[in-house]
């Protein structure tokens, strides 16, 4: 199996991936999605003139008479007359009236009365000057991270319209998994099933259900029935194995293989279908660092075109050691970043995580590299596998994670 050219491939996967319709979502449920629209502020920023720092809003020359007290929070004070002057929080309203608030510490109070030098203006947050009513702050296509979802809350905003997050099932496959504990002589354990959540919400997904199924074709068949996902990722199965079954079943379904081979080291036998009423599948090789390659080929690149992510030109570093390229693949090779240059980690067998967990980036080197810039495929780090929601379901053989919606 030589399979097309792993840029090509890449390139169809993203493509393929138009973003999902619009939703509007609660702040705290939007995290990782990102923004149909651009971001509106619906309030001024600040909201209303307030006092930058503690101290007195004053009116006119000094000295001034202390006249009441106003905190952040407190109702609008009443204006504020030539002469005198206001005990004031930050944060709150300042008086109408007031041409500056003098900070205590440069001000100096006997009784009521109050001292100090001031500039006009000083030390008032007009409002609106840092962001006025209806401008537009963030385009369509940001990623909401948490900053995001400050801005947002701070300009008004309890929900946001978003694309739907692609919804994704994951099928593992293979009869000598096990879920547990030390395999027992012959059994494997699962490696990729723990891994693909929090590859699958880094590209802005939402895992919904696990299935896993014995090395059966029938199994599979049902498996990529189920239709409560926008994609199935499938891993193991991929290759030409009296156990492989992913092609039989997507044959037997109608399914359009576009892509079942990539020319790359490792991670070849990674495949991309699309089922007739157009669900994607993906599947990915069963080993595990193969696995990886093929979910940063064409899973993750789906994922973010469907959640309406836009294209960005992937980070370069040079490679510095060890870096032998293939000559027809395409290799990915696990590196950390130390400045402008990509060092190999290592420990890269196809069935071996070891030197990707401890990596930066994926590197490309592409077929024939004879030195040079490489492109950088940045891995994620640190992604939480809590918190997964799942649509309700009543199908048994289905591990569902998470709580149900
Ligand atoms: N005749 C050929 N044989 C193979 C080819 C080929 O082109 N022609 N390609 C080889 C390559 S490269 C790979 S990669 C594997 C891919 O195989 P499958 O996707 O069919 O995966 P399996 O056969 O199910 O498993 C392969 C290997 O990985 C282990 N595995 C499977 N799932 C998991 C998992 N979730 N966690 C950890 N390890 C897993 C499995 O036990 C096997 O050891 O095919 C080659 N053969
Ligand atoms: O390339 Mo396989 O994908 O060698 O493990």
């Amino acid at each position: 199996m030589t399979g097309i050219d792993w840029q090509r491939a890449r390139r169809f996967a993203r493509e393929a991936g138009v973003p999902l319709p619009a939703v509007e979502m609660p702040l705290d449920r939007a995290t990782g999605a990102t923004l149909a629209v651009p971001l509106v502020a619906l309030s001024p920023l600040p909201a209303h003139d307030a006092a930058a720092m503690d101290g007195y809003a004053v009116a006119g020359p000094g000295p001034w008479r202390v006249v009441g007290r106003v905190l952040a929070g407190d109702p609008v004070p009443p204006p504020l007359p030539a002469g005198s002057a206001m005990e004031i929080g930050t944060g709150a309203v300042v008086p109408a009236g007031a041409d500056a608030v003098l900070p205590y510490e440069r001000s100096t109070r006997t009784g009521v009365a109050l001292t100090g030098e001031f500039r006009p203006g000083r030390h008032i947050r007009r409002r609106g000057e840092d962001c006025p009513a209806g401008r537009q702050v963030l385009p369509a296509g940001t990623v909401v991270g948490p900053v995001v979802l400050g801005l947002a809350a701070s300009l008004g905003h309890d929900t946001l319209a978003v694309h739907r997050r692609p919804r994704v099932g994951i099928v593992v496959t293979g009869g000598e998994l096990c879920r547990s504990g030390i395999p027992a002589a012959g059994r494997v354990r699962d490696a990729i099933g723990p891994m693909l959540p929090g590859l699958i919400r880094g590209a802005g997904a939402e895992p919904v259900w696990e299935s896993r199924v014995t090395d059966d074709r029938d199994a599979m068949v049902d498996a990529l029935l189920r239709r409560d996902a926008d994609v199935l990722v499938v891993c193991g199965a991929t290759s030409a194995g009296a156990a492989d079954h992913l092609r039989g079943a997507l044959d037997r379904l109608a399914a359009r293989v576009p892509i079942h081979g990539v020319a790359c080291r490792p991670g070849h036998p990674q495949l991309f279908a699309v089922l007739p009423d157009g669900r994607f599948v993906v599947g990915l090789p069963g080993n595990p660092f193969a696995a990886l390659v093929a979910a940063s080929t064409l899973l993750t690149p789906l994922l973010e075109g469907l959640a309406g992510r836009p294209s960005k030109p992937s980070p370069t570093a040079v490679p510095a050691g060890p870096v032998t390229p293939h000559d027809h693949h395409t290799r990915l090779v696990p590196v950390t970043l130390v400045g402008a240059t990509a060092r190999p980690v290592g420990h890269d067998r196809p069935g071996s995580l070891w030197g990707a967990a401890g990596a930066d980036a994926l590197a490309v080197v592409p077929p024939g590299w004879t030195g040079g810039e490489v492109e950088l495929l940045p891995l994620p780090a640190g992604t939480s596998p809590i918190g997964v929601t799942a649509p309700e379901t009543d199908r048994p053989p289905a591990q569902v994670l998470g709580s149900p919606l």
